[in-house]
């Protein structure tokens, strides 16, 4: 049998066939030791491929196949091991919210994020929040930010999760595919997945719950159905996207402006800095690159995101 991971907790995972039907999987003994390097072998949203054992009349079943991911995120524990948690694999897309203010969402930390999305190969989408509430100054700088990532070719949305505009547009580029939502504290997440699934409001609640007790040491994600051939992939704890450990190299190759730029630098290893003929650098003096994306590359070559990690930029 075939079928998705929707939850895991320690040792169980929940898997979805095909027709609809859910399994307690386990893995075998044996299998655990193989592959990859995390203390999950197998995350929500992996394809798995089990076989179906009866014991004392329940009906479980035994992992005993991973399908290739298309992509995963993960998160380093936070003890002194650094062990690698995966999160959640196969995810289409990420939608990260913005507000202008309440809270105030940075480019700093826009770029952050889309780098680490570029890193793991999963598509953002950002949604500008709570457009109800700005004046013409907060929407005049919600036009600016869109101008400057339509440029580099992300898909740029205004919503209010309160008034319900433009959920419409968000619920169509969900269709097909499973989803994240991701911002910081206070966005709107919760009342944005409420108005696209008012059913989901509850079961997503009890789940933080869950994780505030503390009844989970690891974090821990769910995969859940929405009536419109959707899924999203909820992550009580997780505000962020992780963090991925990179080369100062490969910095620029995930912001995609300077990634096109970068055959017309004269050095094919410029780091966009002091080096001479720097396309990267050309660009930002002709303002065809923006200023706040190359401080935010800056910052993150100069590891500031030290500050940003784990902790305080993908949990709160
Ligand atoms: N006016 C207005 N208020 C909004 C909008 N979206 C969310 N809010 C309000 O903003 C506050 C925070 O929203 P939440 O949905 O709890 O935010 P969250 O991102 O889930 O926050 P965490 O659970 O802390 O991560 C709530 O009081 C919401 O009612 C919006 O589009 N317009
Ligand atoms: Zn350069």
């Amino acid at each position: 049998m075939t079928g998705t991971v929707y939850k895991s907790t320690g040792s169980w995972y929940t898997v979805k066939t095909m027709n609809g039907k859910f399994y307690e999987c386990r893995i075998k003994g044996r299998f655990r030791l193989e592959g990859i390097k995390s203390t999950n072998p197998i995350a929500v949203g992996d394809k798995v491929q089990f076989e179906l054992e009866t014991k004392n009349n329940t009906e479980t079943g035994v992992i005993h196949r991973i399908e290739e991911r298309i992509n995963y995120i993960v998160r380093k524990s936070v003890n002194l091991s650094k062990q690698t948690h995966i999160i959640a694999a196969n995810i289409d897309q990420v939608f990260l919210l913005i507000t202008i203010d309440n809270p105030p969402t940075f480019t700093s930390f826009i770029d952050r994020f889309l780098v680490t999305a570029e890193a793991y190969s999963v598509k953002p989408i950002l949604l500008f929040n709570k457009i109800d509430t700005y004046d013409d100054e907060k929407l005049h700088e919600v036009k600016y930010l869109e101008s400057i990532y339509r440029s580099i070719g992300y898909e740029c949305i205004e919503i209010s999760a309160a008034t319900g505009y433009h959920i419409d547009k968000v619920k169509a580029m969900m269709e097909g595919k499973v989803s994240m939502f991701s911002g910081h504290s206070g966005v709107g997440k919760s009342t944005l997945v409420n108005a696209i699934e008012p059913s989901l409001e509850l079961k997503t609640k009890e789940i933080s719950e869950q994780h505030m007790q503390g009844q989970h040491t690891t974090t821990f994600a769910e995969m859940f159905d929405l009536s419109f051939d959707a899924k999203i992939i909820d992550t009580p704890g997780i505000k962020g996207f992780g963090v991925v450990d990179m080369e100062k190299e490969e910095v620029g190759d995930y912001f995609p402006e300077f990634f096109a730029l970068k055959q017309d630098c004269k050095f094919n290893n410029c780091l966009h800095l002091k080096e001479p003929k720097c396309a990267v650098k050309e660009a930002l003096e002709n303002d065809e690159v923006s200023y706040s994306r190359y401080r935010s590359y800056l910052q993150i070559l100069e590891g500031e995101e030290e500050t940003y990690r784990t902790d305080n930029w993908d949990k709160e």
